[in-house]
């Protein structure tokens, strides 16, 4: 992959993909760790001359302007960060991204509004992707990929503007890249992947591939009531992907054959609503109440995973235990994170809310061997896939 310093950007319009996805509260941002990432490169590029046009989605807002997903407040928390004002483009494509672009003079800064406010951007169809792909490389000279967290979709962004400019791959991608593959050609074992989050339907399918992988798999979060509902339990008013029932038992079986084991919690907090202050107890995880819904792996599952990872030789954790954000679920999500420090392996963890739930539950950064800032893009490149914008920029 050809890297910043094989481009001759001074003076030209670069378009940085970057992945700015944070999560926000009330319209404020409570973890910045995906803009602090993104920041070297875009520095690179402007101390070199480049006229820096960035670009980003932030949740999924499914091709509609909705003002909750704008990327205003991240406009004004990059600009503290690069010590400069980043012109806010309020459209993505349109009057005011192109007034924005043209605008800029060398080493400024543009953020365009929410990539995915434009259908085109996610769109499954090649032409309608191709020509909002066309428009956003039309702003710019040159194109550089920047947000690991977002490689593995094939979105217009990601994968269509690079085939139509001349690119190369930022800094983060590279790093990213480079601490992953120790993970997929020389891993030290046994190799443990923890799973949970709230993604289930887009990661339920990488237990497929890590199942020839991996030596140990422990399921929670939101993953985990699909397992439990797959083994015939009742699972109240949990995540669930009902279709995925079979597929599951599937993997389950396939675990058994080939000696992989895979750990699913034995308690769980069970909680009448999805709300910090509603009832919740203690439950076995074969026995949730119909009209309760799972929010955290119980003390005793914590426990259980922490005692699994010891003595791994690596780790990769990606998506929380629970619903961390509200302290009453956050105890699963401490209790992995302390079992990772605890293990003495090389540990990776990935992902927007994995990252941001280390920081916020006061763990140091530093006490893991990396932090990545994808997730789905993480747990892809480990399966051995092809991410669509890796090979848009390595083609
Ligand atoms: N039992 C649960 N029920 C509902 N939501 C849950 C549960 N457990 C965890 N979550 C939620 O999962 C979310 C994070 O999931 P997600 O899969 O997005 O992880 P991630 O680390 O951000 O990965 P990525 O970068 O791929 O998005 C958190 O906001 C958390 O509240
Ligand atoms: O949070 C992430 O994993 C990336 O920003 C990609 O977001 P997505 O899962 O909505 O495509």
């Amino acid at each position: 992959m050809r890297t910043i310093d094989d481009l001759d950007v001074a003076g030209r319009r670069v378009l940085v993909r970057s992945d700015l996805n944070v999560p926000l509260a009330d319209g404020k941002i409570t973890d910045d760790g995906r803009i602090r990432a993104s920041v070297p490169t875009i520095k690179a590029l402007r101390d070199r001359g480049a006229r820096v046009v960035v670009c980003a989605h932030l949740g999924r807002p499914k091709g509609e302007v909705k003002p909750e997903f704008s990327l205003a407040p991240v406009a004004a928390r990059l600009g503290e960060l690069l010590g400069t004002d980043v012109r806010f483009a309020s459209d993505v494509v349109g009057d005011s991204a192109r007034a924005a672009a043209e605008g800029l003079a060398d080493g400024e800064v543009a953020l365009l509004e929410n990539l995915r406010f434009e259908p085109g951007e996610t769109s499954k169809d090649d032409a309608e992707r191709g020509a909002f792909a066309d428009r956003l490389a039309a702003l710019a000279h040159l194109y550089v990929g920047d947000g690991f967290g977002a490689v593995h979709r094939r979105h217009a962004s990601v994968y269509d503007v690079p085939r139509r400019l001349p690119h190369a791959a930022g800094g983060l991608i590279a790093a990213e890249v480079d601490v992953l593959k120790r993970l997929t050609e020389d891993v030290a074992r046994p190799y443990a992947v923890v799973l949970g989050g709230s993604k289930v339907s887009d990661k339920l399918g990488v237990i497929d591939n890590l199942l020839g992988k991996a030596d140990r798999i422990l399921v929670g979060g939101g993953m985990v009531f699909t397992f439990l509902a797959a083994q015939g339990h009742e699972v109240g008013k949990s995540l669930l992907e009902r279709d995925q029932l079979d597929t599951v038992r599937g993997y389950l079986r396939r675990a058994e054959e080939s000696g992989v084991e895979i750990v699913l919690p034995v308690d769980v907090v069970a909680a009448t609503a999805f709300a910090a202050d509603a009832e919740h107890s203690v439950v076995a995880a074969d026995a949730i109440p119909a009209d309760r819904l799972g929010l955290d792996i119980g003390p005793e599952s914590g426990k259980l995973f922490a005692a699994k990872l010891a003595g791994a030789g690596t780790v990769f954790w990606n998506g929380p235990m629970g619903v961390f954000e509200m302290e009453p679920y956050a105890h699963g999500t401490r209790a992995v994170a302390q079992g990772l420090i605890d293990s003495g392996a090389f540990t990776v963890v990935g992902g927007g809310d994995s990252a941001a739930a280390v920081r916020r539950l006061g763990f140091d950064e530093g006490a893991f061997s990396h932090i990545s800032t994808g997730g789905g893009a993480s747990l892809e490149y480990l399966e051995g896939k092809t991410l669509p914008g890796l090979k848009a920029l390595e083609d």
